[in-house]
This record gives structure tokens, C-alpha cells and sequence, in this order.
């Protein structure tokens, strides 16, 4: 789905969080397309330049948003940093005009709010996971749920010892797609201890994080005699790069309003049957 190449003019992105471990991948994966370009990437801390591209102070934004960049305003923000900061980045994206894309998960109801807000300005897209991979995991959750009344459902992530929210925004999207199917599903129990049989109405959650591990998503339904395993493994950050850019091009030019990933792949022909990304 990258580097289509038809349009004259590349989109001019921006990234926040240039830094960071998405970040840096989503400038790397914008440097071998031709469909995007970098206009401006800041970072909360000052770093060297990433891929060659001039890293800005992230308090000069809102300017730089509005038009202060070189050749004027981005056409759409990329944004992977964390919650506090992305709901003030969709409040200025809401400002300037300029379409949001946010992949940061572990936000709060209220911080939730505060996008959805913005999306009444400027088009906001949010995607917890932009592996087309996770799209398909969530497809088939969805239609092994329904298929499996009544079995026990136990979710596992796995993620790399530097990432701070748990469970991850991908295992909660995944557990409101078992839960919209699954009525008699309604207590999330997160990890287990103590001296008691599993009770009816439960979904496991269960968070590792455990080196380099890049992100990896296993639900796992067991009764009747029989249990099934649906697992997804991210190969590599580009994966995710690739499909938050793919979401950049995708959404650039639409009415303001809230997108998710699903959105984008449904243009491209392929849409996964999931409940969106709350
Ligand atoms: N949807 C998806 O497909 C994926 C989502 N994610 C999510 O993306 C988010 C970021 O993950 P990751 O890159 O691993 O995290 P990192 O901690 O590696 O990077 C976050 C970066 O954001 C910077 N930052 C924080 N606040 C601001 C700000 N106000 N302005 C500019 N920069 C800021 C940090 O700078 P400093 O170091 O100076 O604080 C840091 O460089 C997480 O919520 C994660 O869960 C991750 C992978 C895929
Ligand atoms: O922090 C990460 O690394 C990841 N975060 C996302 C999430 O919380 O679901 C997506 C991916 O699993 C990697």
C-alpha cells in the first residue's frame, strides 16, 4: 500500500514524537516513499537530526503547525508520543486546520473526550494498532467469538520493557471486540492470583514486557473439549509506520470527523469487520 507514486506532490507530514521509537521509524519509512514527505518533526527533548531530517523544540508547534514550517502548514500530523501530549497536539491540529493522525495509546475517558472534540474541526484519525495484520487478527476474533458461545476467552500481549501503558491499546481494542459479541462477557480480570476457580463472565488480560519484543497480541478461546489460539507478531516498527502513513495519505482532504484504520482499509478494498477504535 506505500509509495504509490501517482501524485506529483509528495503530502507533507508532520511527526511528533521524532524521538521516540515510532518516530524515528515513521521519518525512516517516509524517506523510501515518494507519496510523503517530512516537513517538520519535533521532539519534547532536543535530539540530533533523525534520517537527515532537522529535529524542532516541540514547544514551537503550534506555530510551526500553522504555518511557521518551511513552505507552509503540514497537510496532516503524525503523531506517536503520549496521551497528555497528543490530545494538546490534536487541540492545535484543531486550531491550524491541519488533519491528525494519532497512533499514542493509554489514554484516559476524559482524554478521549478531548479528541473526539477535535474531530468536530479537522478529521482525527486514531488507530491503537496500524498493522494491517492486527486488522485481520481483530476479523477473525471477532467471527471466532461468535462462533464459540460460551467458551472461555483469555487475552496475553507481549511488549518490550520500555512501554509504559498496560494493558495495550491494541489488547483493549481486542477486548471491546470480544466484548461486542460476547453479551455474557463483562468482568476484565487483569492477571490472576489468589485461591479461586475461574468464574462465568470473565476475560483474562494478561500484559509481559520483556526485552525487545516489538509487540505481539494472542487471544486465546478454550472449551468444549478444544481450545484455539488466534496470535499476532509485529516483525518490526516499520509495520506500523507504514500503515500510520498510509492513514496520513489517506486522510488528507477529508471533512473534518473520526476515523480509524479500518476507515483506510476499507478504501483500499480489504475492510476488517472490527467495532472501530473507541
Ligand atoms: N498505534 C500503533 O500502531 C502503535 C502505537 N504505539 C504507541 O505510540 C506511543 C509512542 O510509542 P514509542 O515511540 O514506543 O514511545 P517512546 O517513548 O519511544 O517515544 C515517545 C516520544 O515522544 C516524545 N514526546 C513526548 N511528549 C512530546 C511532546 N509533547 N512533544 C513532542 N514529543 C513528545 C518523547 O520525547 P522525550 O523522550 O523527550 O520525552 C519521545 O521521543 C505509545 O503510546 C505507544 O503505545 C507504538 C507503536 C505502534
Ligand atoms: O508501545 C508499543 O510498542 C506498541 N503499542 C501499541 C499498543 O499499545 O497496542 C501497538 C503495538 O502493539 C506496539
Amino acid at each position: 500500500m506505500s509509495g504509490t507514486g501517482a501524485s506529483a506532490e509528495p503530502l507533507r507530514v508532520a511527526v511528533t514524537g521524532a524521538g521516540g521509537r515510532m518516530g524515528r521509524e515513521v521519518i525512516e519509512a517516509a524517506r523510501d516513499r515518494d507519496d510523503v514527505a517530512v516537513a517538520v518533526a519535533v521532539n519534547r527533548s532536543p535530539i540530533d537530526p533523525v534520517a537527515g531530517v532537522e529535529v524542532r523544540d516541540a514547544d514551537d508547534f503550534p506555530e510551526l503547525l500553522a504555518g511557521d514550517a518551511p513552505d507552509g502548514a503540514p497537510d496532516a500530523l503524525v503523531d506517536f508520543t503520549g496521551p497528555a501530549s497528543a490530545v494538546s497536539y490534536a487541540e492545535a491540529c484543531a486550531d491550524a486546520g491541519v488533519p491528525m493522525i494519532t497512533g499514542t495509546t493509554g489514554f484516559a475517558g476524559g482524554q478521549i473526550d478531548s479528541l473526539h472534540a477535535a474531530s468536530d474541526a479537522v478529521p482525527v484519525l486514531k488507530a491503537s494498532n496500524f498493522a494491517r495484520g492486527v486488522a485481520a487478527l481483530r476479523r477473525a476474533v471477532r467471527e471466532a467469538a461468535a462462533a464459540l458461545p460460551g467458551y472461555d476467552v483469555e487475552l496475553t500481549e507481549t511488549h518490550h520493557n520500555g512501554k509504559r501503558d498496560a494493558p495495550s491499546g491494541t489488547a483493549k481494542s481486542i477486548l471491546g471486540d470480544v466484548e461486542d459479541v460476547r453479551d455474557d462477557l463483562d468482568k476484565r480480570v487483569y492477571g490472576r492470583e489468589g485461591d479461586a476457580p475461574r468464574e462465568s463472565g470473565e476475560i483474562g488480560v494478561h500484559a509481559r514486557r520483556a526485552g525487545d519484543v516489538t509487540g505481539e497480541h494472542e487471544v486465546l478461546f478454550a472449551g468444549n473439549r478444544e481450545s484455539i489460539e488466534l496470535t499476532h507478531r509485529a516483525g518490526d516498527r516499520g509495520v506500523f509506520a507504514e500503515g500510520a502513513l498510509d492513514a496520513a495519505v489517506w486522510i488528507a482532504g477529508r471533512d473534518p470527523g473520526w476515523y480509524d484504520f479500518g476507515d483506510v482499509l476499507d478504501a483500499g478494498g480489504d475492510a476488517p469487520d472490527t467495532g472501530g477504535d473507541a
